[in-house]
């Protein structure tokens, strides 16, 4: 009997029964994030943003010269000044604090009076204002980044929060209610649950990056970012699957950053990203969207606007990734690499003073 007859399920399936496993037991289906297809449904549901294929295959093809020259890749994440460099538990829990509260800094005021942290003879904004208070709070002696600080009310006050988070400038950071509320409610869970180490959370994943995800929106409901679009519930997950990708980039794969799905974390829906896939024309918007963007009116968080906006962002990055390998099926370029790429590109653009469309307003937890 030649090979190619042997039926080798039937085989597998007949050796299992034999030796007295339960062939009828499948092995677990691999954990889904879902974040994908609720992109995918809220593109094919949406009526105010077109993706244009044309500029997604051009750009596919820029973004991929681009993290060519560069060279682009999970080595990247360390090299920005702010970043923590040691390999270790102690980074571990400093990411954990920074994308427990890496949302919503942008501010109404011009640049120059908006909300700004003074760190190592620098004023840093944004994103980087964030990281710059831990690390001057780590330098102050604040354990800023100990889940059993931020539970200890008696020694974590208000005040102490304020004093780490305070502003160069008469605007205090956006959201700060909110951000002191997220740091009470992880210290809390991670001590009751996690004996106050993100780390063990990190190994009960298994090395799975969706499991992480999961759990992260499970156990935290200021990760729990879902939402209903369209009498469909669906899954964004940006700050837990960000946390999970600085893990991945920080650790190069390895260690702590060992995950065998990686592939699978979509982008990260931000307010930042949009904005240069528009300069590129690979979304682009309806007059009315378009035009209440441009004045820099609020969008609800929730809203239907404001989920096609993020559901696009995160598809447009999947065509991107999908042409970038069909171009060259050698390179190992996914999801997380070209969305830090994009975001560094725009904050980039953003200094020169590219003239882009700003970036839209939306008030929330969730990026
Ligand atoms: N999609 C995406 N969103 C990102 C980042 C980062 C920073 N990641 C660093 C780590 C590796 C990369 O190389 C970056 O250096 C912050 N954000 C989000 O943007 C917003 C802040 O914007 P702005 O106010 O302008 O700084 C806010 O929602 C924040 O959550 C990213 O990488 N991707």
């Amino acid at each position: 009997m030649a090979d190619n007859d042997v039926d080798h399920d039937l085989l597998a399936f007949m050796r299992e029964a034999l030796s007295g496993g339960n062939p009828l037991k499948a092995a677990p289906a691999p954990p889904k994030t879902h974040v994908l297809e609720s992109a995918q449904y809220i593109v094919d549901n949406s009526i105010d943003i077109f993706l244009s294929r044309d500029h997604i295959m051009a750009a596919a093809q820029k973004i991929f010269t681009g993290m060519k020259k560069n060279e682009y890749g999970t080595g990247t994440w360390s090299t920005h000044e702010l970043h923590p460099k040691a390999k270790d538990a102690s980074t571990v829990d400093f990411i954990f604090t920074m994308d427990l509260l890496n949302f919503s800094f942008w501010s109404d005021l011009p640049e120059k009076e908006g909300y700004a942290v003074e760190y190592k003879g620098k004023r840093w904004t944004g994103y980087w204002s964030l990281v710059a208070a831990l690390q001057r709070a780590l330098d102050e002696g604040i354990p800023i980044t100990s889940p059993y600080f931020w539970a200890d009310s008696e020694l974590c006050t208000d005040d102490v929060l304020r004093s780490v988070f305070r502003s160069a400038t008469d605007e205090e950071m956006p959201m700060l209610k909110e951000r002191i509320e997220c740091l009470r409610e992880a210290g809390e869970i991670l001590c009751e649950r996690y004996d106050g180490k993100f780390t063990n959370m990190i190994e009960c994943a298994d090395q799975s990056a969706a499991a992480l995800v999961l759990a992260l929106a499970d156990d935290f409901p200021c990760f729990r970012d879902e939402h209903d679009f369209e009498r469909r519930r669906v899954n964004i997950y940006k700050r837990a699957q960000i946390l999970v990708a600085d893990l991945w980039a920080c650790f190069d794969g390895e260690s702590y950053g060992t995950f065998h799905d990686i592939d699978n974390i979509t982008m990260f829906a931000d307010y930042r990203v949009p904005v240069i896939l528009h300069s590129l024309h690979c979304i682009q918007y309806s007059p009315k969207l378009e035009a209440h963007i441009k004045d820099k009116k609020d969008i609800p968080s929730g809203s239907s606007w404001e989920l096609q906006l993020r559901g696009a962002t995160i598809w447009t990055v999947e065509c991107i990734r999908r042409e970038i390998k069909r171009l060259h099926p050698e390179s190992k370029i996914n999801a997380i690499l070209i969305d830090f790429y994009l975001y560094d590109t725009a904050k980039e653009m953003q200094r020169i003073g590219v003239d882009m469309i700003p970036q839209h307003r939306c008030r929330s937890i969730w990026y």
